[in-house]
């Protein structure tokens, strides 16, 4: 990577949202604004940035879906759970989705995040959020985290991230230990239980459970944990201090090897973090037995979604299609969105979920969506618009088009900076002038 400077702590935590391999050419676009970057010790895809000629979020890399800013202690959470490349992981309470969408870069293009959240606001943002970072392995469930669409004993990966009191976000909402005491945070220790004993009954034997706060309070923290040990049978599992972080000791001596940031000396806001494993054998299925289960599976499920209304769309008919990972394409109301697998046979039908939108159906064929980045190839082909600075970046985004010095284009043309996919742009005119458009 290249040069770093040394912000001491100082500066706003954010995420890269990117391959590893990419990581060079963002933090280069991030530089050309001005920024300086520190990378945290913790994940090569973490860092802080200061000063640029703008705010963060609204940098270039920011407006491409290119970086997601969020407290530094909220990425200690998933790298808690540690998910492997092509996991299916089930975040309980998603929105706005910052670890869910940093867990799906843990699973990579081949596993699967099912983010739930019931807040009909709140899902809206989480969709959102999954559209502009362009993460088609994410499935968005809207269910109450109580009673959730799922068989027993179906994951072998949780993160519940439950509504809390939010003690540790003072340095932000200084009146918030006021404000939430007392009769406010007793229906939030009920729900926390209730979140807890569903998100046990989901996992299977062996699974992992990674439960987190943004509070302080040792009865939404340590308290909830020893539940989950002692009443619903799970078993603590010791972590490591998580790098880059000043750590507290636990507040119930019996809660060894949970996390709690100390949010001062971190830089960060206060958090608490613990593991759980559900007991028991993780039970192996014989891998041509689960292909044949899997098959079935999702041929009912895409039957299902036929009989609501949904429209099965042949892959041929969708270029780029080749890059995504196991998932069919649906078209509900024109709008193709694709379905990953895994999500497909693990929902049950009274699941109300979605997959990304790529695009849509119109009287020429597919058309893809402007952000639609799992669409494009990871280098330019001859038929893209390669930039090397950043001031035709800086113009498409302000609505002004580009003329290109290539044959007329017809269809929308993929957009990179340095061999960074961006997006997609939209041909204008007599085929020689590009926009970005999020029409
Ligand atoms: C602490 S926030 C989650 C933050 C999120 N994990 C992130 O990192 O971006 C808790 C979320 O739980 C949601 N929630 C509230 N009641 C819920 C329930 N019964 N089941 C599941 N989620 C719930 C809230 O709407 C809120 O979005």
């Amino acid at each position: 990577m290249n040069k770093f400077y040394t912000l001491e702590g100082r500066g706003r935590s954010f995420r890269l949202i990117c391959e590893p391999d990419e990581c060079a050419t963002l933090v280069e676009l991030l530089e050309a604004e001005g920024f300086a970057l520190d990378q945290l010790s913790a994940h090569p895809l973490l860092m802080r940035a200061a000063g640029g000629e703008s705010a963060l979020g609204s940098s270039l890399a920011a407006r491409f879906g290119r970086l997601y800013i969020q407290d530094a202690a909220s990425f200690i959470a998933p790298l808690a759970l540690a998910p492997a490349p092509g996991d299916v992981v089930l975040d309980v309470c998603a929105s706005p989705g910052g670890k869910s969408t940093f867990l799906a870069q843990l699973v990579g293009k081949h596993g699967t995040v099912i983010a739930n959240e019931p807040n009909p606001q709140r899902l809206a943002t989480l969709r959102q959020n999954v559209q502009r970072l362009s993460m088609a392995n994410v499935a968005s469930l809207d269910s109450p985290g109580e009673k959730l669409p799922l068989p027993d004993g179906s994951l072998n990966a949780v993160l519940l991230d439950p509504p809390c009191s939010g003690w540790g976000t003072a340095d932000k909402h200084p009146r918030v230990k006021e404000l939430w005491q007392g009769d406010k945070v007793e229906p939030l220790k009920i729900l926390q239980r209730k979140l807890l004993r569903e998100a046990v009954r989901v996992l299977a034997p062996g699974g992992r459970l990674v439960y987190s706060t943004c509070t302080t309070n040792v009865e939404e923290n340590e308290a909830q944990v020893l539940y989950a040990a002692n009443e619903l049978g799970m078993r603590l599992e010791p972590l490591d201090a998580p790098s880059g972080f000043a750590v507290e000791e636990p507040a119930l001596a019996e809660a060894r090897g949970v996390v709690r940031v100390a949010a001062e000396e971190s830089g960060s806001q206060g958090h608490f973090v613990a593991r759980l494993v559900k007991p028991g054998e993780t039970g192996g299925q014989a891998a041509e037995e689960f292909e044949y289960v899997r098959d079935a599976a999702v041929d009912a499920a895409l039957e299902a979604l036929e009989r609501k209304g949904g429209e099965v769309i042949d892959l041929e008919d969708v270029p780029g299609a080749g890059r995504l990972p196991a998932g069919s394409l649906v078209a509900f109301k024109g709008q193709v969105r694709f379905l990953p697998h895994a999500a497909l046979c693990l929902l049950q039908p009274r699941a109300r979920w979605q997959g990304m939108a790529l695009g849509r159906l119109t009287a020429g064929g597919f058309r893809v969506h402007s952000r639609c980045r799992t669409l494009m190839g990871s280098s330019p082909g001859p038929d893209a618009l390669e930039v090397d600075e950043i001031g035709p970046l800086a113009d498409l985004l302000a609505g002004r088009g580009v003329l290109l010095d290539t044959p007329a284009q017809t269809k929308p043309l993929p957009l990179y900076f340095r061999g960074l996919a961006l997006g997609w742009l939209a041909v204008k005119g007599d085929g020689r002038r590009v926009l970005w458009t999020e029409k």
